[in-house]
């Protein structure tokens, strides 16, 4: 099966010069969506994780299915101002935007193994925030895993300590 099919490209949203790539496609077709998260299962089966993070919104989706495959815990870091304890802060910006993500300060202890997943990189500032985040708190961190890369945006310069692990890619397309 080609994964990239499934993903929807829509030019110029959400602000003229980006061309979107629409993961709900790939997420509504069954075969697409358990591929996907099969590949990040059998990729950590037997790196015995503590927890998987996943970056709000989409990476929660695949984080929690692979979590829940590994029998282990699963970590929300969220936008800003929708976690409800302590947190952690960090701001960063994106291809269209700037944001600001947050994480429970005491979501993971220090030495636990972690991935972050999420379902797109693309200029890297979201999971460079994340890796921030994630750092702060002492955890061990493996790598950080994407369903769809796009390499000419260069997100890995962001994370340069950090392994990548993507899926797929979009490449001068
Ligand atoms: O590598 P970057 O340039 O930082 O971009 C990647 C991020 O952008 C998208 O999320 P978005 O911020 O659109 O948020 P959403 O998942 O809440 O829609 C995507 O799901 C990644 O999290
Ligand atoms: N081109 C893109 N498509 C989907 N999500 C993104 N996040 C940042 N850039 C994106």
């Amino acid at each position: 099966m080609d994964l990239k099919q499934n993903i929807r490209s829509i030019p110029d949203w959400p602000i003229k010069g980006v061309v979107f790539r629409d993961l709900t496609t790939l997420m509504q077709n069954p075969e697409a969506f358990r591929l996907s998260c099969d590949i990040l299962y059998d990729r950590y089966k037997d790196k015995n994780l503590d927890k998987m993070v996943g970056i709000d919104a989409r990476g929660f989706v695949f984080g929690a299915v692979v979590a829940y495959r590994l029998g282990i815990g699963f970590v929300p870091v969220r936008k800003k101002g929708k976690l409800p304890h302590k947190t952690i802060q960090q701001s960063y910006t994106l291809e269209y935007g700037e944001d600001t993500l947050e994480m429970h300060e005491d979501a993971v202890s220090p030495g636990e193994k972690v991935v972050i997943v999420d379902d797109l990189i693309a200029t890297g500032g979201t999971v460079g925030a994340t890796v921030k985040l994630v750092k702060q708190l002492g955890a061990d961190l493996l790598e950080c895993a994407f369903v769809v890369e796009l390499p000419d945006l260069k997100g890995r310069d962001q994370i340069p300590d950090c392994p990548v692990f993507s899926i797929t890619e979009f490449q001068g397309e």
